[in-house]
């Protein structure tokens, strides 16, 4: 039965053996944007058609489009132990422990996270009361107000742009639910920190390749647990890509170089899940390859969730540091003159997360971040 869970456990004193085994989903994709249509100067408040990626066809219905016409499906992780998974559409997950000397097998595991995996969604309460309808559309006036004034599209510095509300409601949906499978599984959420025992204020998961936060550079397995992390959805690939077309086309059509953001192929994505106390300190993203680094070769930043205060310096100064707020959906972008500029999150603003969000989405009180980079 597919997505089902069938869980078997087989233990003595020396082994234990786990098997895991779910059936594979599939998806029809649909994504919401397109480059072609967007015209930088025209309707300021709505982003172009939706278009079907798969058949390249426009489609009639604008904005509320997924790109998963099977969330909540979850097809646990596949094999990542450090060494070549033997198929991305591996159906089981086996893990083979041994206490004893000899271990022969040591796959996917766990258990040397020393923590449970952290689920970035709520569980899910049978008794959840539903929110007055007054309420509900009481919160979305008031964010339709708020963002009535605010441009859809942002020239913030040169190679910075920050596309507002880019990603629709059910994308969110849909990159909630799949952070959410992936960030329980093998290679998931936790909690990084540093040699000397100081952890980040955040829970952290890396696609495509890992960053490890204490040597600050790239690996392709996690050195705590020999992990290889999960690859980067192709879904969310193709929103990356309409992000950079639309922040090029919006240049363009402001007379600005298009090629302050250029275009790349993301193979490494940091997803950061920040509670109502999280934050980042002041950092440049510079452990990317140096050709990468020299062609400034943009970051992709998706926000989801509650809104961030998001600073960004020249220098390494809070204090004289821009603030943009980040809301659910927007998409920044930074790249060329601006891909080493200092940034960090100085706050989290708690039940700003859009009222649908909550109620489709499950997501935890909190902001999920995703970074997309060409490493
Ligand atoms: O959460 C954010 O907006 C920033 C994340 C970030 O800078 C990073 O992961 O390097
Ligand atoms: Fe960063």
């Amino acid at each position: 039965m597919p997505g089902v869970l069938h869980l078997g456990a087989v233990s003595s004193s020396s082994e234990v053996v786990v098997r895991l085994s779910v059936l594979p989903s599939s998806f029809h994709l649909v994504f919401p944007f397109s480059s072609k249509n967007m015209k930088g100067g025209g309707n300021k408040n709505t982003y172009p058609a939706s278009r079907n990626v798969s058949s390249g066809q426009q489609s009639a219905s604008a904005r509320e489009r997924t790109f998963y016409n099977k969330v909540g499906r979850s097809s646990p992780n596949p094999d990542r132990s450090c060494r070549p998974p033997p198929t991305l559409e591996c159906s089981q997950i086996q893990t083979f422990l041994k206490t004893s000397e000899g271990v022969s097998e040591k796959r996917c595991t766990r258990s040397e996270l020393h923590e449970s995996p952290f689920d970035i969604c709520k569980t899910a309460s049978p008794f959840r009361l539903k929110k007055p309808l007054l309420e509900i559309n009481r919160g979305r006036r008031k964010e339709a107000e708020r963002a009535k004034n605010d441009p859809l599209l942002q020239y913030l510095r040169p190679g910075m742009v920050l596309l507002k509300k880019f990603i629709s409601h059910t994308d969110q949906v849909a990159i909630v639910k799949k952070c959410r499978d992936l960030g329980i599984g093998c290679g998931g959420f936790y909690r990084p920190g540093y040699r000397d025992g100081a952890k980040l204020h955040l829970q952290m998961m890396c696609l495509g390749k890992n960053w490890n936060p204490d040597s600050r550079s790239y690996e392709e397995c996690r050195s705590f647990d020999n992990v290889v992390p999960p690859e980067i959805p192709k879904e969310f690939k193709k929103l990356v890509d309409g992000a950079l077309h639309v922040s090029r086309d919006f240049l363009h059509q402001s007379a600005i170089d298009a090629e302050e953001v250029s275009i790349m192929s993301p193979n490494v994505c940091i997803v950061n899940f920040y509670n109502d106390s999280g934050r980042l300190g002041l950092h440049q993203d510079r452990d990317e390859s140096k050709e990468s680094l020299e062609k400034g070769l943009p970051v992709v930043s998706f926000s989801i969730g509650d809104s961030a205060e998001f600073l960004y310096s020249d220098v390494r100064d809070v204090d004289s540091a821009e603030k943009v707020i980040l809301e659910s959906g927007d998409v920044l972008i930074f790249g060329g003159k601006s891909r080493h500029i200092f940034h960090g999150v100085s706050c989290i603003k708690p039940k700003t997360a859009p009222q649908l969000l909550n109620d489709d989405a499950n997501l935890r009180p909190g902001r999920l971040n995703l970074t997309f980079r060409q490493y």
